[in-house]
């Protein structure tokens, strides 16, 4: 059993409904046991600013399902989404990505493939994860740091 951490943002079209059909999919999948999500906030854009206003928030999902599984499990729910990749970091209808994934021992699992980095490599840059990540888990700490202090820290940069 893994406990997935996955960070799910829209900024195009019906950016709820698409958050809320990958949600509600995602609870019927076998080998998904659970789904919680956190709430979803408004978040300006980050990286490419030349794009609409995000719907940003964080699913916790418990799971038998193998990490690269879970990864083409969520490219599947974009595609249902009609995501497409034009633009680097630019709009999209759905994006879900795997920002933690813990074993059933609690280990923070490390993965290192041409497919597949967790955790996720930009997680700790990025208030519109750690702000639903810390609503989720306000305990979290990361390379020494709280979530809370690091999101501050963040918020004045
Ligand atoms: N932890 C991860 N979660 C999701 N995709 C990942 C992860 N690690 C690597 N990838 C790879 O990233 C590729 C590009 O994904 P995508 O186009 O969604 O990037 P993005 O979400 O726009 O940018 P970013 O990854 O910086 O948030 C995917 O094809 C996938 O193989
Ligand atoms: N606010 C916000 N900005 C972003 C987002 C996102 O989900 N929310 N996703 C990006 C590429 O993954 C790049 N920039």
């Amino acid at each position: 059993m893994y406990t997935y951490y996955i960070s799910v943002g829209s900024n195009l079209g019906k950016r709820e409904g698409y958050i809320q059909t990958a949600l509600d999919t995602l609870q019927t999948v076998d080998g998904v046991m659970s789904v919680i999500s956190s709430t979803l906030l408004e978040t300006e854009p980050w990286g490419n600013t030349d794009q609409g206003v995000f719907l940003n928030g964080v699913f916790r999902c418990e799971s038998t399902i193998e990490p690269i599984d879970m990864l083409h499990l969520l490219q599947g729910l974009e595609q249902a989404a009609n995501r497409d990749r034009k633009v680097h970091w630019g709009p999209r209808t759905l994006d879900l990505d795997i920002i933690l994934v813990f074993d059933e021992s609690g280990a923070l699992l490390q993965v290192n493939t041409p497919e597949l980095i967790v955790p996720h490599p930009y997680f700790w840059e990025r208030n519109f994860v750690l702000e639903p990540l810390a609503e989720l888990w306000p305990e979290f700490s990361y390379q020494g740091q709280s979530i809370r202090q690091r999101a501050q820290e963040l918020q004045e940069a």
